[in-house]
């Protein structure tokens, strides 16, 4: 496990750009494992820039997002369908069918779950970016007993909804439940990229990169991955 940790935010978002731009140019047809949260935006930014200016293309790539809310209609403000697009997809060249995410609202979420798996089989993920939660989930993995493989259906933790309510009306808005790949599939990525921003997350940055391997921090697995990179802020880094 690499870890790299950067003095200013916007250094870190231009590194993790760079190592999808890098990612793209060897391989057009990539599939990027994508992710939601404050964490990724700055990323995103510098990726539409490089777009821009002609640095980088998603032309041929696919792309997998990590989770969904469960029972927000797409178009909600807080949909990470909506997310995505806002942040993303709406400026870049990547195809709209070849942006992919799990559906929340799907009339049967097992078939969902199953199908969204499959694909994945299909085109198993190149380069994934990850975030992290406060009690150390991944996706929407929380801490448990066990932790799922595939992608399925998980009730949110009420700090995680805690956490997710500054970007809803009210604490009661927050979805109780979402859709999210399983730590397995996030494990099957060729390579990944957790990105840790901020004072907040320190100890639970250390806990996943130092601490046990235990399926109560889902972070902690990554410590099994052969081919993972951690970028931190300096504040994010300050106990590493
Ligand atoms: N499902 C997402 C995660 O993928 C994300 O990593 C986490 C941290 O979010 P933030 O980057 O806003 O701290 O929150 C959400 O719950």
């Amino acid at each position: 496990m690499q870890v790299k940790c950067f003095d200013t935010t916007s250094d870190l978002d231009l590194y993790a750009a760079r190592l999808f731009a890098s990612a793209l140019k060897a391989k057009p047809e990539a599939t990027l494992g994508l992710a939601t949260g404050s964490t990724p935006i700055g990323i995103y930014e510098k990726m539409i820039e490089m777009y821009e200016n002609g640095e980088m293309s998603f032309q041929y790539a696919t792309t997998f997002n990590l989770d969904e809310y469960v029972g927000l209609p797409p178009d909600h403000e807080q949909s990470y369908a909506r997310f995505m697009r806002r942040h993303l997809f709406g400026h870049i060249d990547l195809p709209a069918g070849k942006a992919h995410l799990p559906n929340g609202n799907a009339a049967d979420l097992a078939a969902e779950c199953a199908g969204y798996d499959r694909m994945l089989e299909a085109q198993p993920v190149d380069i994934q970016l990850l975030g992290i939660g406060h009690n150390g989930h991944i996706g929407f993995n929380e801490p448990d007993e066990e932790l799922q493989g595939g992608t399925h259906i998980v009730a949110l933790e009420q700090d995680t909804r805690e956490a997710n309510a500054r970007f809803f009306a009210s604490i009661d808005e927050v979805p109780t439940q979402a859709i999210t790949m399983g730590v397995g599939s996030i494990l099957k990525a060729e390579s990944i990229l957790l990105v840790v921003k901020g004072a907040d997350k320190a100890a639970i940055v250390k806990q996943a990169l130092q601490g046990p391997i235990t399926t109560e921090c889902p972070a902690s697995l990554l410590q099994t991955h052969k081919n993972v990179t951690v970028l931190v802020d300096r504040e994010a880094g300050r106990l590493l």
